[in-house]
C-alpha cells in the first residue's frame, strides 16, 4: 500500500506546551481570522497533491441496494457481481436505495451539527482519555500529542452491542439527539448486515460466512461525526490525511459538501455527494478476512474555505474479541504473509491508534 498522503503530522510527538488546544469550529468562528495558525500547516500544501473528478469511463460505482436485497435471482445475482467488482476495482462504491428515508438521515446531520454547536464547555465534558471510551469529543487527531493539527473536529461513539450517545444538555430537547441517533444506528446496523451478506456472497463465500466468523451478533459499531469548518487557507489544511478505516465496511452519510477523495488508479479522486446516497468502504478487517481480495479503501477529506462540512461515518467491526483471519476458501495455497496478524480486534485498534495515522495503514503494516 503506497503511502501516497501529503507529508503529514507525526502523531508520535507532543505538540508544543505554548499550543492552547481550540476546536477548528472556535478557530474559524474568530473574526478576522485571514491565516491559519502555523500549526494547521502542512509542509506539503495538499495542492501540491490535486485530486482529479472521476472519468467518465471510470467513474465511481453505484450500488442499488434495492436489487442486492430483491427476491428476483437474476437481479441480486448481477447486484453481488456488481458488489465484487465495486469492491475489487475501487474499494468504495456509493450506496442508493438503500431504504433509510431522508428525513432520517437529514435529522442525524441536524441532530450532530447541534451537538457541535455546544459550548466548548459542555462539549468537553466528552473528552476522552482512551480509544475504547463509549463517547469522544475531540479536535484534529490526537490534540494533546499531535504535532501539525487537522481542521477537523468530531465525536465518536459507540453504538452497539450497547448504545452511547452524549445525553441532551437541559433545555436543548430539539436537539433530540438519543432517539435520532438510536434510530438511525439501528437501521445502519441492519444495512450493515445485508452488505455484508451480498460482500461475503461477492467473494465466493456462503452469504452467512461474514456475519459468522466475524461474530456479526456481537460486533463492534462505531457512529462518528467529522466537522469540518470554512477554513481561510484551504490549500495549507488538512481535514483528514490519507489513511484506511479499522473494521470491515464503513457507511458514510455527508452533507452536500464535497471533501472526501479515494486513492484510486494512482491518482487522487474526488467522491462528490450525490443527494440521499451513502458512500461505502472497504475496511481493514475485510482486507484481511478476504486474503487482500479487497483491499482496504485509502481515504482522505480535504477542507474548503466557504461552508462547513460534516461527514458521519458508521463502522462495522468484528467483535472485540474475533482474531481475523483470511477466509481458508480465499487462501488457495497463496497464503498472503500481510494478512497474517494474530492479535484481536481491540488489540488492532489500539495498535493503530498509536501508530501514525497518515500512512494509509492497512494490514499489511500491522505486524507484530
Ligand atoms: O470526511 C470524510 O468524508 C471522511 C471521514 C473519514 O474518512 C473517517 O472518519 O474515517
Ligand atoms: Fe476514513
Amino acid at each position: 500500500m503506497d503511502t501516497v498522503s501529503p507529508v503529514a503530522p507525526s502523531h508520535q510527538e507532543a505538540s508544543s506546551p505554548h499550543i492552547k488546544i481550540t476546536s477548528a469550529k472556535t478557530l474559524a468562528e474568530s473574526t478576522n481570522l485571514a491565516s491559519i495558525p502555523s500549526h494547521y500547516a502542512f509542509t506539503t500544501p495538499t495542492s501540491g497533491d490535486q485530486a482529479v473528478h472521476p472519468d467518465h469511463d471510470d467513474s465511481i460505482p453505484v450500488i442499488d441496494f434495492s436489487l442486492l436485497s430483491s427476491s428476483n435471482p437474476d437481479q441480486r445475482c448481477k447486484a453481488v457481481s456488481d458488489l465484487a467488482k465495486a469492491c475489487e476495482d475501487w474499494g468504495i462504491f456509493m450506496l442508493i436505495n438503500h431504504g433509510v428515508p431522508e428525513s432520517q438521515m437529514k435529522a442525524t446531520v441536524d441532530a450532530l451539527m447541534g451537538f457541535f454547536d455546544l459550548t466548548e464547555e459542555e462539549k468537553n465534558e466528552f473528552q476522552g482519555k482512551n480509544l475504547l471510551d463509549p463517547i469522544i469529543y475531540g479536535t484534529s487527531f490526537r490534540a494533546s500529542v499531535d504535532k501539525v493539527f487537522l481542521w477537523r473536529d468530531f465525536l465518536k461513539m459507540m453504538v452497539y452491542p450497547k448504545f452511547h450517545c452524549p445525553p441532551e444538555p437541559e433545555g436543548m430537547s430539539t436537539v433530540c439527539c438519543t432517539e435520532v441517533l438510536a434510530e438511525y444506528t439501528g437501521k445502519l446496523r441492519k444495512l450493515a448486515r445485508e452488505l455484508l451478506k451480498g460482500v461475503s456472497e461477492s467473494l465466493g463465500l456462503g452469504p452467512g460466512y461474514i456475519d459468522e466468523a466475524m461474530n456479526i451478533d456481537s460486533s463492534l459499531q462505531i457512529l462518528a461525526a467529522n466537522l469540518y469548518p470554512p477554513c481561510p487557507q484551504p490549500e495549507l489544511a488538512v481535514g483528514l490525511p490519507s489513511h484506511s478505516d479499522i473494521g470491515l465496511l464503513t457507511i458514510l452519510m455527508q452533507n452536500d459538501i464535497s471533501g472526501l477523495q479515494v486513492h484510486h488508479g494512482g491518482k487522487w479522486v474526488k467522491v462528490d455527494p450525490i443527494p440521499n446516497a451513502f458512500v461505502v468502504n472497504t475496511a481493514d478487517q475485510l482486507e484481511i478476512m478476504s486474503n487482500e481480495k479487497y483491499k482496504s479503501a485509502l481515504h482522505r477529506a480535504v477542507v474548503n474555505n466557504k461552508t462547513t462540512r460534516i461527514s458521519i461515518p458508521f463502522s462495522t467491526g468484528p467483535s472485540l474479541d474475533t482474531v481475523v483471519v483470511p477466509a481458508e476458501q480465499l487462501v488457495d495455497g497463496k497464503h498472503n504473509q500481510a494478512t497474517d496478524i494474530s492479535m484481536n480486534y481491540k488489540e488492532y485498534m489500539e495498535f493503530k491508534q498509536s501508530t501514525v495515522l497518515h500512512k494509509g495503514l492497512c494490514p499489511n503494516q500491522v505486524k507484530i
